[in-house]
């Protein structure tokens, strides 16, 4: 078996792949009405994406909103992401804000899980998993390509440079451009799960083409998949209880 990382109740990497939804909303009053849509909704994890929200970077505002989920969700792990534009996000950040401002949410002891993107550097990656390991919280690693699917060795590189800084989960996402490029993020994936082990590992083909490789995760080893209960935050994401249904059948 692989490795199994323990989040609150949620075991990522053992058994079906778990339900992450992303939340995009801007503003307090929108994250009220969609943290009672989720509530609805079979789902595993939240991942807030902050690079949406407006005025984020204010120490305050970001805690009333993770106090938010954390009343509202109880016993349920929360991922912090900031997206930056670098990675097809929303947000355009120097690393030196980005890191103050992830390490900030890391002490906050309001998150469970922190997503970091590899392109800020293999330094801002160290010197956050230490940040975060020093106070229990799980360290996602993460690389996105936007306009291709990389060749199967690259995409495996990234993830085993990614464990190598000490992430705890590995995540790639890949645009496909045919439908063999679906195959090829799938078959590094299996690779990772057959011979790089040591973390669990996200991987996802975006877009209508790829959505295959979100429901699959368990054939080929991807711990998480990205559902929505309302707004997508990546294109190919489908409804979080179709994607409940889908897993359930070919668990
Ligand atoms: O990295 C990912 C995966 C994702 O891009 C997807 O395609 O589901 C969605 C993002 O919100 C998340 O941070």
């Amino acid at each position: 078996m692989g490795a199994i990382v323990k989040v609150r109740n949620v075991k990522l990497g053992d058994g079906m792949p778990k339900i992450c939804i992303p939340v995009t909303d801007t503003n307090l009053d929108d994250l009220k009405k969609s943290v009672n849509l989720i509530r609805n909704t079979p789902f595993d994890l939240i991942e807030w994406r902050a690079d949406f929200y407006t005025g984020m970077e204010d120490p305050e505002v970001r805690i009333k909103a993770m106090t938010l989920f954390r009343n509202a969700l109880g016993n349920i792990p929360v991922l912090f992401t900031i997206r930056t534009s670098v990675e097809g996000g929303m947000m355009e950040i120097d690393t030196e804000a980005y890191t103050k401002t992830i390490l900030a949410v890391i002490d906050s002891g309001l998150i469970d899980l922190v997503d970091v993107e590899l392109s800020r550097g293999e330094e801002t990656m160290k010197t956050i998993v230490a940040a975060a390991h020093r106070v229990g919280v799980k360290v996602v690693a993460s690389r996105h390509d936007f306009t291709a699917t990389p060749d199967k060795n690259i995409i495996i590189s990234n993830l085993c440079l990614m464990q190598s800084l000490g992430a705890d989960i590995v995540k790639f996402a890949v645009m496909p451009q045919c439908e063999r490029d679906v195959l090829t993020l799938l078959d590094a994936t299996l690779t990772m799960k057959e011979e790089h082990s040591d973390t669990p590992v996200i991987t996802m083909s975006m877009s209508p083409t790829g959505v295959i490789s979100r429901i699959c995760g368990q054939l080929v080893g991807s711990c998480v998949t990205f559902g929505t209960a309302g707004k997508a935050s990546a294109p190919g994401q489908i409804p979080a209880n179709l994607l409940s249904t889908f897993l359930q059948t070919l668990a």
